[in-house]
């Protein structure tokens, strides 16, 4: 009897899984301390698949759901081998946005804290003396947007592209559909051979494998996800409405949700501009975020997003892209993506790590084919966001002054936006050979 009872305990003992953790992937104390500072105690699915393979020095294609740990899979393989040989400019991460160019080194140094590692970020937008800055510290991790980097690095004195011993391209697809391939094609001929290069995004082109024939060493493809999935606890609605009523159906979700805080997507610079002063205009805290505003506005708006929750980020596609908020929990698509794939990023935004969230997608009648090549794209059919279009239209009146008073201030910023160019052409007539190379 004695006998039976061991043997059934050892069976059990065995058929129990090894528990995971970062340390069964491979990974040194000092940098397994630095994930449960950060309070993770699993890797994710990108990251068990993903570390290992990149700790054994393979090149890789990863792709995995928004939100679902893939800066850290890329960024603890890159710590690890910076502290067994450290070096200076040991990596370069190449990422679409600005914002999210901080973000990534705001999590390499969250994860490297223990080991010093220093990071710099040169994004578009810096002068060249603040880029020589960061590059004269001479950074192991060297986070940037594409842009015309390649040129300043040639240029900079005592930086050597050599060095550089990993390349990661985030949000791989979205990188080579930019205008940059010129530089990518140079840096991909100047950093060394021998470099290790990680793809990684949530959604994957053909040009992506086009780039891994040209120039990878036989990588690995870690498929955690299908090409266009979007996140499991994300509760996706489509709302069809009249064009001319938009805005009433905006004011009534936030109005109903109040507290939750959302990111609405726009389709033009102008429209988050003007959204955001419409929601304004009936006290409802909103900030706007495109790509025409001054880097500094950008990091304000995101910063004071971030800081507040209940509020409302208003954007065009520069914040669909990889910015990890937690507490984001609604995405409106105001104006429908024109690229179906943006619509997996932008509903990407919330429903993170694990958590829950819902989007619901505006569809006008001039939206339709849009719409449906949407729904082909993630593969399912959306239901529709629960609204009583009498109760919506009983805003219309408030809306309509939101929308005079809008339409205003819009005028006054633009006539101020003139103002300032002017200003800036005078400028141009004192000192027109420093305004000419610092604009390029
Ligand atoms: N092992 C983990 N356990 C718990 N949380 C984690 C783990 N790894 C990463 N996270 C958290 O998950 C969130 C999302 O991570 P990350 O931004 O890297 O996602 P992503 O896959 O790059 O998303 P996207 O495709 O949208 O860019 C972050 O807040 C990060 O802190």
């Amino acid at each position: 009897m004695a006998q039976a009872i061991d043997t059934e305990e050892i069976t059990e003992k065995s058929d129990e899984k090894p528990e995971l953790t970062f340390k069964s992937l491979g990974i040194v104390d000092v940098l397994c301390e630095a994930c449960l500072r950060l309070k993770w105690t699993t890797p994710t699915r990108i990251q068990e698949e993903g570390i290992p393979l990149a700790l054994e020095g393979k090149d890789i294609i990863g792709l995995a759901e928004t939100g679902s740990g893939k800066t850290a899979a890329f960024a603890i393989p890159i710590l690890q081998a910076l502290l067994e040989k450290p070096s200076r400019l040991f990596a370069l991460i190449l990422t679409p946005t600005r914002e999210l160019a901080y973000q990534i080194s705001e999590q390499f140094e969250a994860l490297g804290s223990g080991i010093g590692v220093k990071c710099g970020v040169i994004v578009g937008g810096m002068d060249m003396v603040s880029q020589a800055l960061v590059l004269g510290k001479r950074p192991h991790v060297l986070i940037a947007t594409p842009g015309r980097l390649l040129d300043h690095l040639e240029n900079t004195k005592g930086f050597n592209l050599k060095s550089l011993k990993y390349l990661v391209m985030d949000e791989a697809d979205r990188i080579l559909n930019m205008d940059f391939e010129v530089d990518l094609d140079k840096i991909l001929k100047v950093i060394p051979k021998q470099r290790h290069t990680y793809l990684f995004s949530a959604t994957m082109t053909k040009k992506v494998q086009k780039l891994q024939r040209a120039s990878l060493k036989d990588p690995v493809k870690v498929e955690v996800s299908s090409k266009y999935q979007t996140v499991e606890k994300l509760q996706q609605y489509y709302l069809f409405i009249p064009a001319k009523y938009k805005d009433c159906y905006l004011v009534s979700i936030i109005n109903e949700m109040a507290g939750n805080s959302f990111m609405v997507f726009c389709g033009t610079c102008s429209n988050t501009t003007r959204t955001a002063l419409l929601l304004r205009s009936l006290g409802v805290q909103a900030i706007p975020l495109n790509g025409q505003m001054s880097q500094t506005k950008r990091l304000g708006a995101l910063n004071n997003f971030k800081a507040k929750p209940g509020s409302i980020l208003v954007a065009t596609d520069v914040a669909s892209r990889g910015l990890d908020i937690p507490h984001v929990d609604f995405i409106i698509n105001f104006d429908i993506p024109t690229h179906s794939k943006d619509y997996i990023h932008r509903v990407g935004r919330t429903a993170r790590a694990g958590r829950s969230g819902r989007s619901v997608s505006f569809v006008t009648q001039y939206d339709v084919e849009l719409y449906q090549r949407i729904e082909f794209l993630i593969g399912k059919k959306l239901p529709e966001f629960p609204t009583v279009q009498d109760e919506v239209l009983l805003l219309m009146e408030r809306v309509n002054e939101a929308q005079r008073i809008a339409k205003m201030e819009m005028k006054d910023l633009e006539e101020k936006k003139k103002k300032r160019k002017v200003d800036d052409e005078d400028d141009n007539r004192i000192i027109p050979y420093k305004k000419k190379k610092y604009r390029k």
